[in-house]
């Protein structure tokens, strides 16, 4: 029999110990869907949220501690009434995107993981610039998981849609390839390409192939999947961008990574993508690197596509947050 004391004792051991051990998160909404040319991935947060998120993520772990932080709002900036060729709602991308970046340092002084729900992708330019104002650029890698590389510039881009350029935004390689934006001066393009590694590509456009070129961008395409499978691909990109493990890593998700069969809802949807157990796999894989800092999970679109495409797309989008935010595949524990 134990003493009341010991008792006492041992559950606060215990409390210490979970402390220590918490994983402590906090999940933004970014309902915006202004940098893409289809309407809806704005209702992504939305539907996420109302089928369990928050409470699902409490039941990976009871060490988990989440915190929704709601919404972001902005508030269109006073225009000086010029337009950029080719940046399709760049007054809204560039507003939107400077509330999400607040948020974003919001959370890391609550010293909370920062999970962005998209959105369209172009909202990693505010995520990461968040990111970016509370740690060292040289000491943050970046691992985007798309079909998609997302780096024209409205030079380069076919379509002039912004969710199409938000990783050429942050890099300071690509910074000459811009012109001045009055509108985007808040980010600062401080990243290293040589601090990222894309996983999943099938869908280059022509300036972008180029760019991979001239700047030896690292990446795994779906060929290289199929060549090496998802195991070596994953353990060589994190290691490729985090040789000693001793960098913050963001994982920029793109839903669309994965292939239409469980992630039709989404907005620019390609045909040979990565099946829902490689993207799991991947997360795992992520988790268990023990590095992971921030993340953003986009384009999840619930106004494309039928019934059965929504549901589909929003079990997979969680499935994958799930895994990296530490879920067992057999069973958990505590
Ligand atoms: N985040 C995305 N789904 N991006 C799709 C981009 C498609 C195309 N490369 C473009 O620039 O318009
Ligand atoms: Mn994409
Ligand atoms: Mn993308």
């Amino acid at each position: 029999m134990w003493s009341l004391n010991a008792f006492k004792n041992f559950s606060s051991k215990l409390h210490q110990i979970r402390c220590l051990n918490t994983q402590k998160i906090g999940i933004i909404g970014v309902p915006f869907d202004k940098g893409a040319s289809k309407r809806g991935a704005d209702k992504g947060p939305k539907a996420l949220r109302e089928s369990g998120l928050i409470d699902e993520i409490k039941q990976i772990s009871s060490n988990i501690d989440v915190k929704d932080y709601g919404d972001v709002h902005y508030e269109l900036m006073s225009s000086n009434g010029r337009k950029i060729h080719n940046l399709n709602e760049l007054n809204h991308v560039a507003a939107c995107n400077r509330a999400l970046a607040e948020r974003i340092e919001e959370i890391l002084n609550d010293e909370r993981m920062p999970i962005t729900l998209g959105g369209c992708h172009s909202i990693a330019i505010g995520s990461i610039s968040g990111v970016v104002r509370k740690t060292a650029p040289d000491n943050m890698c970046v691992l985007w998981i798309d079909a998609h590389l997302d780096l024209n510039t409205n030079t380069t881009s076919p379509t002039g849609n912004m969710h199409g350029m938000p990783a050429s935004l942050i890099v300071k390689e690509l910074r000459s390839n811009w012109p001045f934006v009055p509108e985007l001066e808040w980010c600062k393009a401080e990243l290293s390409l040589k601090n990222f590694c894309w996983i999943g590509l099938r869908s280059i456009d022509y300036y972008e192939r180029l760019s991979m070129e001239k700047y030896g961008i690292k990446y795994f395409d779906m060929r290289d999947i199929d060549k090496m499978g998802i195991d070596k691909v994953t353990n060589a990109a994190i290691k490729h961008i985090n040789p000693n493990g001793d960098k913050k890593l963001h994982v920029s998700f793109d839903i669309d990574a994965l292939d239409p069969l469980f992630a039709n809802a989404t907005g620019t949807p390609v045909g040979g993508g990565l099946t829902l157990r490689e993207g799991i796999f991947l997360m795992e894989e992520v988790y268990k690197s023990g590095t992971l800092r921030s993340m953003d999970l986009v384009e999840v679109n619930p106004q494309l596509g039928d019934a059965r495409d929504v549901t589909n797309t929003i079990n997979s989008a969680k499935a994958i947050l799930y895994a990296a935010l530490g879920n067992n595949r057999s069973g958990n524990t505590s």
